[in-house]
């Protein structure tokens, strides 16, 4: 009985339903008896079958792939314009990718399509398009850049590679599944020929839906539970801290957007992974099993930063990441962490490559990342076991509406 079972969801998993009848129609009676007992294609899971809309509504006017939960993959791809690209030739590339983008997260065949992902439904792809601050000079429009569009300073740990960062044009890709997730990459770069090229691309991954009994907080390569204590959209200022808001004076064209910065983080596995637990956790200010804070209770227990232990030392400790990183510790400052892990493969010496394309969202860098930064970048336990390998900012304005392309009120506006 097991094995009749293994060998239908292998002829299943391998050619799909169709398919399987086709092999099985000239195989052995057992199985040729599932393909008559079992002849329609199935109905796709609900991973293949969620959709993500692709334009924003009044309440939530941003993109897609903000505050959606991280998919399973996803691709980060910067772009910069050719030479010559002005803004009426970056203003029909957005036009050709927001439409592309629109059918493929419903599911749709996009124009001139190579098939890539024709058998598979939309696996909550999302589509996310942002602005570098070099397209704002490369097309003229550097008179409609936002003031809260501050480049990120250099920090004294930094270890960046200018070739993998920066960038004119920024798109980030995630969707449940794989071929999904590179058809839409391979889809978004064939329409950019002749007026953008790649300039950098990394790969990230996440969990897999219903790869656990209930839905939980996502684990890092570290073995950390991350992101437990991100903003929520039941707190009052949830929306203030990550979308921009009109004001008099503003870039009306960002209102409802956010401000994307990138980072790749490479994890410095061997000596973390070399750390006793206790020491782990105390770097974090954490419990590895299960994310609950060292100052007591469970994962979603408030922090007591405040909270001594026994022996008089502070239960999280002074250089705690989650001291260290909290909004109480620096002036308030919030961001949205939806990161992605990466790996890619080994160096020479065997050590890894692999860590955090980190992916921080907020209403305006200053008040959210760079304000954290800084503060880690001197002061965090964790740093010893982390490098920051290439950073990005985009502005990413809001979601196209119906019939429109996104950042239209930026080019056209
Ligand atoms: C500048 C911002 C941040 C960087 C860079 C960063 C890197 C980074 N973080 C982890 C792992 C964890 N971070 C956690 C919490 C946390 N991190 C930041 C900011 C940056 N992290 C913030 C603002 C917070 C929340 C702090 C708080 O108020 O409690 C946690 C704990 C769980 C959680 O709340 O998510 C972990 C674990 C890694 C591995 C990393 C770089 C590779
Ligand atoms: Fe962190």
């Amino acid at each position: 009985m097991g094995d009749q079972n293994i060998t239908r969801r292998r002829l299943l998993g391998t050619a799909g339903a169709a398919g399987a009848a086709g092999v099985l129609a000239g195989g052995a009676g057992g199985a040729a008896g599932y393909a008559a007992a079992d002849p329609a294609p199935a109905a796709l899971t609900s991973v293949g079958a969620d959709a993500v809309a692709f334009h924003g509504t009044a309440a939530a006017p941003q993109q897609a792939g903000i505050t959606t939960p991280a998919q399973a993959v996803a691709h980060l791809v910067a772009f910069d314009l050719a030479a010559g690209a002005d803004r009426a030739r970056a203003a029909a590339l957005l036009r050709r990718w927001s439409r592309a983008a629109e059918a493929m997260t419903a599911g749709r065949a996009p124009d001139d399509d190579d098939q890539v992902a024709l058998d598979a439904g939309p696996s909550s792809l999302t589509v996310t398009f942002g602005f570098g601050r070099s397209f704002f000079s490369r097309t003229g429009l550097t008179s409609r850049l936002p003031a809260d569009f501050t480049p990120i300073p250099p920090f004294s740990s930094d270890a960046l590679d200018p070739a993998r960062g920066g960038g004119d044009l920024w798109i980030q890709i995630g969707a449940d599944d794989p071929l999904v997730a590179f058809h839409a990459l391979r889809v978004l770069q064939r329409a950019a020929a002749g007026t953008a090229a790649v300039r950098w691309q990394m790969n990230g991954f996440s969990r897999t839906p219903g790869a656990t009994a209930k839905p939980r907080t996502v684990r890092n390569l570290m073995g950390q539970v991350d992101g437990t204590n991100n903003p929520k959209p039941a707190d009052h200022d949830f929306r203030s801290a990550l979308f921009v808001a009109g004001r008099p004076g503003g870039q009306a064209w960002m209102n409802g957007g956010s401000y994307a910065v990138v980072r790749r983080i490479r994890m410095l596995l061997d000596p973390w992974e070399q750390q006793p637990l206790a020491r782990q956790e105390a770097v974090i200010g954490r419990r590895k099993s299960d994310g609950a804070p060292l100052s007591g209770g469970t994962e979603s227990t408030p922090v007591d930063l405040d909270r001594m232990d026994r022996d008089g030392t502070l239960a999280v400790a002074g250089d705690a990441h989650i001291r260290v990183a909290a909004a109480q510790s620096n002036d308030g400052a919030k961001m949205l962490r939806r990161p992605f892990s990466f790996h890619d493969g080994f160096d020479p010496d065997g050590t890894p490559d692999a860590g955090l394309l980190f992916v921080a969202w907020q209403a305006a860098p200053l008040n959210g990342f760079i304000k954290v930064q800084r503060k880690l970048d001197s002061a965090d336990a964790l740093s010893r076991f982390i490098r920051h390998e290439s950073s990005a900012l985009f502005a990413v304005p809001p979601a196209a509406r119906p019939g429109e392309y996104v950042g239209q009120g930026l080019l056209e506006g």
